[in-house]
């Protein structure tokens, strides 16, 4: 187990990188925790992998420094950095039994074959694999494959880290769902550190302790589900993290009311904002109340989704998501009010401070 620093960490994989733009991990300064669940969440292309593989030792980075406990170990292989790896394909030995493929791992490290016994037994179990340990791998299902590979990574109790990228892409979704509930017990008793790369938020949010939300190579917020919920930082979390995402429009700020249209939003405190800045406002489809009065909508849509209704609406000419009970009322002539404590300001799409 270790804690982990990535200290101004950069990477491109062109030689003569120059721009912003050529780098495909742009400055990554955090430290993260000994023993913490992470997940990294993103899009494709966002830079994920390449940040997983630079912790791994699979890619050195360009520039900066990473450390396990302080120790440098930029320049360190993989196998120098203990660390284990689960990929989005399953990497298995075809000709082994399922439980030699679950002891390799232990055995290369020539653990005694009795405390071999202990760990593989207790992978079957959680892997679901235990009437089939003595098969050989090949013949088996893809996803009884990845589990196995799951399995190989989960195995050791000596590693300082436990990398997965994607790991359940080809598991069946209930599968997954359990197998994602046993990865989160598990860390729970062994307190390792763990490090989840995914493009899906559910997997994310119900995996990780602190979500990584990582955006055109950058890191722009690391929380907690509720944080990046109720606080997103930067304008992609809050479009990124919810369904429908958190509502977006251009502003402009008066003292301390926002101003969309001919419509004026009293706010919380003062947006500490230079100009020229872009201003934004955000607002989640949660926090957004339809009545009769308040300011006036324009209904598009109405999606009935089971124990919600999703408003489509146009408000100042802006397109407006609001999330609404199965059971309430829309009335004829639809208003709406924003909850004051809910909304936040974006400046060039991070947010602000508001001032007393
Ligand atoms: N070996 C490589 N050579 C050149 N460019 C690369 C290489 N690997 C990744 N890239 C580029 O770096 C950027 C980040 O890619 P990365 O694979 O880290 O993203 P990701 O978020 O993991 O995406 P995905 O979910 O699709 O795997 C992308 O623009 C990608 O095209």
């Amino acid at each position: 187990m270790a804690r982990i620093n990535l200290d101004h960490i950069r990477h491109a994989y062109g030689a003569k990188a120059k721009a912003a733009g050529d780098y495909a991990l742009k400055e990554v300064h955090h430290e993260w925790d000994d023993g913490g669940a992470y997940a990294l969440l993103g899009p494709s292309g966002c830079g994920k992998t390449t940040l997983l593989n630079i912790i791994s030792g699979l890619i050195h980075p360009t520039q900066g420094k990473i450390l396990f406990d302080g120790a440098d170990v930029t320049h360190l292989t993989t196998q120098q950095r203990n660390i284990a790896q689960v990929f989005q394909f399953p990497v298995i030995y075809d000709t082994m039994t399922v439980y030699d493929n679950l002891a390799f791992p232990l055995r290369n490290r020539r653990v005694p074959e009795a405390e071999v016994r202990k760990r593989v037994e207790n992978i079957l179990e959680m892997t679901d694999l235990a009437g089939m340990a003595t098969r050989p791998a090949r013949g088996l299902t893809a996803d009884q494959k990845q589990k196995i590979s799951l399995g190989r990574g989960l195995v050791r109790s000596d590693v300082n880290a436990i990398l997965f990228d994607e790991p359940l892409t080809v598991i069946d979704p209930h599968m997954k769902w359990v197998l994602r509930s046993q990865l989160k017990r598990l860390h729970r008793q062994s307190g390792f550190t763990m490090v989840y790369v995914t493009h899906d938020q559910t997997e994310a949010l119900t995996f990780a302790d602190k979500v990584v939300v990582m955006h055109d190579g950058q890191i722009v917020q690391i929380g907690t589900p509720a944080e990046l919920f109720e606080r997103p930082s930067h304008t992609f979390v809050g479009y990124f993290i919810g369904s429908p995402g958190m509502n977006v429009m251009p502003v402009s700020i008066v003292g301390a009311n926002a101003v969309v249209g001919d419509q004026t939003i009293p706010l919380s405190g003062t947006p500490m904002v230079q100009t020229p800045q872009r201003l934004e406002l955000g607002i989640r489809p949660e926090f957004i109340r339809i009545s009769r009065d308040g300011m006036p909508i324009t209904i598009a849509k109405v999606e009935d989704i089971g124990r919600q209704k999703i408003v489509r609406a146009s408000f100042c000419g802006q397109p407006i998501a609001v999330v609404v009970p199965e059971d309430e009322e829309i009335p004829s002539e639809p208003r709406v009010h924003f909850d004051q404590a809910a909304i936040g300001i974006y400046a060039d799409s991070w947010r602000v401070e508001l001032g007393g």
